[in-house]
C-alpha cells in the first residue's frame, strides 16, 4: 500500500513542478508579447507625431511660396529689393529653406533686356544652363526661359543666379504642367545646382499670372513667372523631427510617386544589420500629398528603443515564478518523504511492539524453571477446554503429577540439584504425550498437571508417564519408595455438564494423587467409574497400585 501512495503521491508533486513551471515560462512570455504590443503602440505613435512634423514643415514652407506669390500679384513690378526683404523676413524663420527664387517668364527676344537689367547689380549676370560636365554655362538660345532672376540668401545661391529652369527637358515639362493647371508643385529629388555635396534636393514652383487666368491658353498667356522654393530633403527632415519627442527612431523618407520608389533620405545609416524583433516593429507612414508627391516615412526602432521601453518583469516572472515552484515543489517532497518515513517507522514500531507483546505473553504463560506451559496458562487452557467439552459434549480428562519425598531429595542433592530434577521430569513429561491439544503445566512446587482434551485412555498415559519418569533412572537415595525419583498421579475423566464445577474437578483429581500417595506412592490414582470403562487395561493399574504394597 505504501509504495503505490508513494508513487502516486511523487507522481502527483513532479506534475504539480511541471505545470507551475509551465505556468510561470506562459506568465513570463505572456508579459513579453504585452510589453511587445504596447512598444508597437507606442512606437507607431510615435512615428506618426514625426510624420505630421514633416507635413507641417512641408505646408509651412507652400505658405511661405503662397505670400512671395501674393507679393508679386498684389505689385505691377516687384524690385529686387522687395523680393530680398519678404524673402529674408521669411528666411530668417525658415533655416530649412535653401532658397527662395523668382524665375520670370522670359521670351527669346526680351532675354538680352533682362540680362542687362540684372548686370547693373550683378555685372556677370547671365542665363545660364548647366554644361554636360555638370559645370555651368551660358543657356543656349531658346524662345521662352525661365532664369532665377531673384534669389534669397545670394550667398551660397550663387550657381542658381541666372540658371534658365527652362533648359531641362524633364523640368520644363513640369513647369508647363504647373503653367496649365495652375498647380503647386514639387520635382522629384534632383541635385541642386548650388549643390556642393552629394545632396538630394527638390524645388517646389508655383505659377503666378496676372490677374485669375481660368484656361490653359489664358494661363499660358497671362504667365509672369514662377515663384521656386528650394529645398534640401535633409534639411527639411531634421528641422521637422528634431522638436518632436522620441529618440532611436529609424526613419526612411521614401518618394513613392508614379512607378519608382525612390529613397529620399535616411536618418541611420545603411549598413547596419536589423534583428528580427526591430523588423516585426517596422512601420510604413504615408504622408498627404504635397504639390503632387506622394512620399512616404518607413520607420523601425533601434535596439536602444526596444530595450528601453522592455522591463525585466517577464524574465523575472518566469524565473521567480520558476524558482518558486521548484523550491515549493522540493519543499512538499522532502516533507512527504519524511512524512511517508515517520509513517513506516510507526508501522514498524508497532509490529515490534506486536512482537515484544507476543513475547510477552509467551513469556507470562510460560515457568521460568521448567520452560513449559505455568499454571496460568493451566488454568485459561482449562477454562476453555471445560467449555468446549461441556458444548460438544465431549470428554474432558486431567492427570495430576506430584514428585515423591522431593523435599527429601531437595534436603538430599540440594535445590540446583532438585531444580534439574524438575526440569527432567517436565521434560519427560512433555515427550510422553502427543497430541497437540494436549498441555503440560507446572501446577504447584513439585506438581505437574497433564490436560487431555477427548482422550479415551488417559490411565494408559498416566502409567506411561509414571513408568518414563522411573526410567530416567533420577538417583533418588532418600526416596522411600525406589533408588530413582518417582512420580504418583491421580487421574479423572469425565464428560462434563453444567451440574459439575470445575473446582469438583480439580478437587477430585487431588483427592485421587493424595489417595496414590497414601497407598504408597510411585503409582496412579485412579477414579472407580474410570477402572470400569477401562477394564482390559485393568491388570497394569493393578501392577502399578502393587508396586505400593511392594
Ligand atoms: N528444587 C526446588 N524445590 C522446590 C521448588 N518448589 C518447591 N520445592 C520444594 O519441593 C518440596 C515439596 O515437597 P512436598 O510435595 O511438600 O513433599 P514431598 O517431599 O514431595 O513429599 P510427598 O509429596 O509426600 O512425596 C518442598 O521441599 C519445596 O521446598 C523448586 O522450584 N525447586
Amino acid at each position: 500500500m505504501m509504495p503505490v501512495y508513494r508513487a502516486f503521491s511523487r507522481r502527483f508533486i513532479i506534475l504539480s513542478v511541471l505545470l507551475g513551471l509551465l505556468l510561470s515560462v506562459l506568465g513570463g512570455v505572456i508579459l513579453y508579447k504585452k510589453e511587445l504590443a504596447v512598444i508597437d503602440t507606442d512606437f507607431k505613435r510615435d512615428v506618426d507625431d514625426k510624420a505630421m512634423a514633416l507635413e507641417r514643415e512641408l505646408l509651412a514652407n507652400l505658405e511661405v511660396l503662397f505670400a512671395i506669390k501674393s507679393l508679386f500679384n498684389s505689385s505691377e513690378e516687384v524690385t529686387a529689393s522687395e523680393f530680398e526683404n519678404l524673402a529674408s523676413s521669411f528666411l530668417a524663420r525658415h533655416h530649412d529653406i535653401q532658397a527662395l527664387e523668382w524665375a520670370p517668364k522670359v521670351t527669346g527676344d526680351r532675354r538680352g533686356e533682362f540680362e542687362v537689367a540684372r548686370r547693373a547689380t550683378y555685372p556677370d549676370f547671365e542665363f545660364t544652363e548647366r554644361a554636360s560636365q555638370g559645370r555651368m554655362t551660358k543657356a543656349g538660345i531658346r524662345d521662352v526661359y525661365f532664369p532665377v532672376y531673384f534669389v534669397e540668401p545670394h550667398k551660397g545661391n550663387e550657381a542658381a543666379f541666372g540658371f534658365d529652369l527652362a533648359s531641362n527637358e524633364s523640368r520644363l515639362s513640369m513647369i508647363n504642367r504647373s503653367i496649365d493647371r495652375d498647380l503647386t508643385l514639387a520635382t522629384k529629388s534632383i541635385t541642386l545646382v548650388q549643390e556642393v555635396f552629394d545632396q538630394k534636393g527638390f524645388l517646389i514652383i508655383m505659377p503666378v499670372y496676372e490677374g485669375e487666368p481660368s484656361t490653359v491658353n489664358k494661363r499660358q498667356e497671362k504667365l509672369q513667372g514662377i515663384v521656386l522654393g528650394v529645398y534640401r530633403v535633409a534639411d527639411i527632415f531634421e528641422s521637422a523631427i528634431k522638436h518632436t519627442g522620441a529618440k532611436g527612431i529609424r526613419l526612411l523618407l521614401k518618394d513613392n510617386t508614379g512607378a519608382d520608389a525612390e529613397e529620399l533620405y535616411a536618418n541611420y545609416s545603411s549598413d547596419e544589420a536589423l534583428g528580427s524583433l526591430q523588423k516585426g516593429f517596422s512601420y510604413s507612414r504615408s504622408l498627404k500629398r504635397i504639390g503632387g508627391r506622394q512620399w512616404t516615412l518607413v520607420a523601425t526602432p533601434s535596439q536602444g528603443y526596444i530595450a528601453e521601453r522592455q522591463s525585466l518583469l517577464p524574465f523575472l516572472v518566469c524565473a521567480f515564478g520558476s524558482i518558486f515552484v521548484l523550491v515549493g515543489g522540493g519543499y512538499i517532497f522532502l516533507a512527504t518523504e519524511h512524512s511517508t518515513m515517520v509513517v513506516r517507522e510507526a508501522i514498524e514500531k508497532s509490529r515490534e511492539l506486536d512482537e515484544t507483546k507476543l513475547a510477552l505473553e509467551e513469556l507470562s504463560f510460560t515457568d521460568g524453571l521448567t520452560g513449559i506451559a505455568n499454571r496460568q496458562c493451566f488454568d485459561i487452557r482449562f477454562e476453555e477446554e471445560w467449555l468446549r467439552a461441556l458444548r460438544d459434549g465431549t470428554s474432558l480428562s486431567l492427570i495430576m503429577v506430584d514428585l515423591d519425598n522431593f523435599r527429601l531429595f531437595n534436603n538430599t542433592y540440594g535445590y540446583i540439584g532438585g531444580d534439574q530434577c524438575l526440569r527432567d521430569v517436565a521434560n519427560k513429561l512433555a515427550l510422553t504425550t502427543n497430541r497437540t491439544t494436549d498441555l503440560v503445566a507446572r501446577y504447584d512446587a513439585d506438581q505437574f498437571v497433564i490436560l487431555l482434551p477427548n482422550t479415551d485412555e488417559p490411565v494408559l498415559l498416566a502409567d506411561k508417564c509414571r513408568i518414563n519418569i522411573e526410567k530416567l533412572h533420577i538417583p533418588h537415595q532418600a526416596s522411600s519408595v525406589s533408588d530413582y525419583m518417582t512420580i504418583s498421579l491421580g487421574v479423572v475423566s469425565m464428560v462434563p455438564t453444567k451440574h459439575q464445577s470445575q473446582a469438583d474437578f480439580i478437587f477430585n483429581v487431588e483427592e485421587l494423587l493424595l489417595q496414590a500417595k497414601e497407598l504408597g506412592k510411585n503409582r496412579v490414582g485412579i477414579a472407580r467409574d474410570i477402572l470400569a470403562a477401562n477394564r482390559g487395561d485393568i491388570l497394569k493399574f493393578q501392577y502399578s497400585q502393587s508396586r505400593s504394597t511392594e
